[in-house]
């Protein structure tokens, strides 16, 4: 399975990045070999170098024995010398001495004396005619110590490399200096030649301080200026010897500083350079790298900058479209006198207002742009409503809704709001319509109109009480003579529609004169109450009760006939002469008597006050024969219906 990978760039497949890494690891590799070999050259030769530097401090011991045997042979002769001339002077005026010890004279072979020490800047006539004797005689015959010339050796030795094409050798060259030790033979010299000079020679051989020193100072003296004489810039290797037959100690020092530097730096130079061009390889794979990609960064930058060039003259040229639009979406939000509000989706700010909106809120445009709509809400129940129905993308329709405008002032509003999408983006479009004057007409109506319904309720009731008084005896409750009489006409009516017989029973108390005037007259109008309630609990539905006068009453029948109507009255009658009516302390009972009349449909129309006629005759009937009766009209054999 092959992995591809396809962009817009073309990149180096997996196998060629593959194989380039590999390469890398390869040179790395062979890099670091090659340090490995430097390294084991370098130590190789480090190796060598310490048994040159043997054989050079072997030679310099050999040459520094050979300086010991020729100073003990050159103080030799100076002994001889020196007790040659001493003989020698006591004939001839030795040469004006030096006193001034502090005035040390360097006299070069050529050119003009130097002063070493003391104050002065011009030597002395004495001084500058010995340098022209010395310099015309330098082997004047005034006592002098000689120091050997400087001695001069040499070594050479081949040094084989790894590799054969590179054949190396190494040279060691040394100076030789000479210092003594003078605490001993020095003193007992001058003391044995008093008045005697002391001559200071390079190790060329030429003369560099003549002196007569008194003994104690000559020994600091010459002591210092034999430590000037044997500074060594940096001695690494250093033998001394003591010459046996002259209180004289040498000391030869080899400075080998710029001898082995150039073949021991020489590995280290290579190892430099290999590691050196180990790391510019590196750096040069690296940098090729971060330079390819370097460009292939470029690259897409430049393409990224052309899109965004492109794209950013096309977003000028829409949003100059869209401000022209704007502006004309402004003018013509301006005409409309609807308070007009454009928001955000989202946060629901204020993002456009037209002229009307800001009357509305009392505020310019420009202070309601940015606003929240619902900081303008003022109950908020709306708040949380409004914000509910806008997350969830709904809309709402003319709600009425208070506002609060920038004064704090709350005034009812019709709002309504929808999301439309508007040059590619989405807004909410809100719609103001101030209605504080219709709710104001609105309230006052609600007032007026609950005002309107009290009283209308209130006439009801009074409409009720007076018909209840006009249709209903005041004392009973029961419906009085004219409302009885006229809903016993419409039942007969209704008898003769459907063909169904009407009953009709008049009651009327038994005696009921012996009631008041042996009770007094509120206990016959409680007896009167108490046989009406006990008279309408034994009717059935459609029976009506009513008081025809005084102490008679009446109960119409519908659907009863004679049968139905006497079973009726007798069990009116009983039921009073069971009632017990309690007044004060005492027992009131009562008895009715009732006179039943009947209609039947086999029987002809007739008016209906011959019905009350009928029962009337009846409930005289009832009387005549003993009271507490009930007595048919039918039973009246003159009468007919
Ligand atoms: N307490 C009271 N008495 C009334 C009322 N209306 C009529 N009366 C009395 O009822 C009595 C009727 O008496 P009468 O007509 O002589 O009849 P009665 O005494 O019942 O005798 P009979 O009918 O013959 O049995 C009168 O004394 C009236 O004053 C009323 O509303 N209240």
């Amino acid at each position: 399975m092959h992995l591809t990978l396809t962009t817009d760039d073309p990149k180096p497949s997996y196998g060629r990045r593959l194989s380039r890494e590999w390469r890398t690891l390869l040179l790395g590799l062979l890099l670091c070999c090659l340090a490995l070999i430097w390294l084991m050259t370098a130590a190789l030769f480090h190796a060598r170098s310490r048994s040159i530097e043997e054989h050079a401090q072997n030679m310099a011991q050999a040459q520094l024995n050979l300086a010991s045997i020729q100073f003990e042979q050159q103080f030799t002769l100076l002994r001889t010398a020196l007790q040659q001339r001493a003989l020698e002077r006591e004939a001839s005026a030795l040469p004006a001495p030096i006193d001034n010890l502090d005035e040390l004279w360097l006299i070069p072979p050529q050119g003009a004396p130097r002063a070493l020490s003391g104050s002065s800047n011009r030597p002395p006539l004495h001084i500058q005619a010995l340098a022209r004797r010395l310099v015309s005689d330098p082997a004047d015959g005034a006592p002098f110590v000689l120091l050997p010339p400087p001695l001069q050796f040499s070594v050479s030795k081949r040094i084989p490399f790894l590799l054969p094409a590179c054949n190396r050798s190494g040279v060691c060259r040394a100076s030789y200096y000479g210092s003594f030790n003078a605490s001993d033979w020095l003193p007992a010299l001058l003391r044995d030649t008093p008045g005697s000079q002391i001559r200071l020679f390079n190790r060329a051989g030429q003369l560099l301080i003549q002196s007569t020193p008194a003994p104690t100072q000559t020994l600091s003296t010459w002591r210092r200026l034999a430590q000037w004489l044997t500074l060594l810039p940096s001695p690494h290797m250093e033998a001394s010897a003591v010459v046996p037959s002259i209180p004289l100690r040498i000391t030869v020092a080899v400075s080998t500083r710029g001898t082995w530097s150039t073949d021991r730096s020489l590995p280290l130079l290579l190892l430099g350079s290999t590691l050196l061009s180990a790391l510019l390889a590196f750096f040069g794979i690296v940098g090729n790298r971060l330079h390819h990609q370097a460009r292939r960064e470029r690259r897409q930058l430049d393409e990224h900058t052309a899109l965004l060039a492109l794209s950013n003259a096309n977003l000028k040229k829409k949003l100059h479209k869209l401000a022209s639009t704007h502006q004309d979406l402004q003018a013509l939000l301006d005409t409309i006198q609807v308070g007009v509000l454009i928001l955000h989706p989202d946060r629901h700010e204020v993002t456009t207002a037209n002229m009307a909106a800001g009357r509305l809120f009392g505020l310019h445009i420009s202070e309601l742009i940015g606003r929240s709509i619902l900081s303008l809400l003022a109950d908020p129940a709306d708040v949380e409503g409004c914000e509910s129905l806008l997350d969830q993308g709904l809309g709402i329709s003319d709600r009425e809704i208070q506002l609060r405008d920038g004064g704090g002032k709350i005034f009812w509003s019709q709002v309504s709001m929808r999301r439309v999408r508007f040059n590619d983006h989405h807004s909410i479009v809100m719609s103001v319509v101030d209605i504080s004057e219709r709710m104001s007409h609105n309230q006052q109506l609600q007032r007026e109109k609950q005002e309107t319904e009290r009283l209308v309720k209130q006439l009801q009731e009074m409409q009720h009480e007076l018909y209840e008084r006009a249709t209903h005896d005041d004392l009973t409750g029961v419906a009085n003579r004219p409302h009885f009489l006229q809903q016993a006409q419409q039942a007969y009516r209704q008898a003769l529609r459907q063909g169904t017989p009407l009953g009709l029973a008049i009651i009327d108390l038994d005696m009921f004169k012996l009631v008041n005037d042996t009770y007094g007259h509120d206990a016959g109008d409680l007896v009167l109450q108490q046989v009406a309630m006990a008279c309408e609990s034994c009717l059935d539905e459609g029976q009506q009760l009513g008081r025809l006068g005084g102490e008679e009453f009446a109960i119409l029948m519908p659907h009863c006939d004679y049968a139905q109507a006497i079973e009726l009255a007798e069990q009116v009658k009983r039921k009073i002469a069971e009632l017990i009516i309690s007044y004060h302390d005492d027992r009131i009972r009562v008895t009715l008597s009732i006179g039943v009349s009947c209609w039947s449909p086999q029987d002809r129309p007739l008016l209906i006050g011959r019905l009350f006629k009928l029962a009337d005759l009846a409930l005289y009937q009832a009387k005549e024969t003993g009271r507490n009766r009930v007595v048919p009209a039918r039973a009246l054999n003159c009468l007919e219906p």
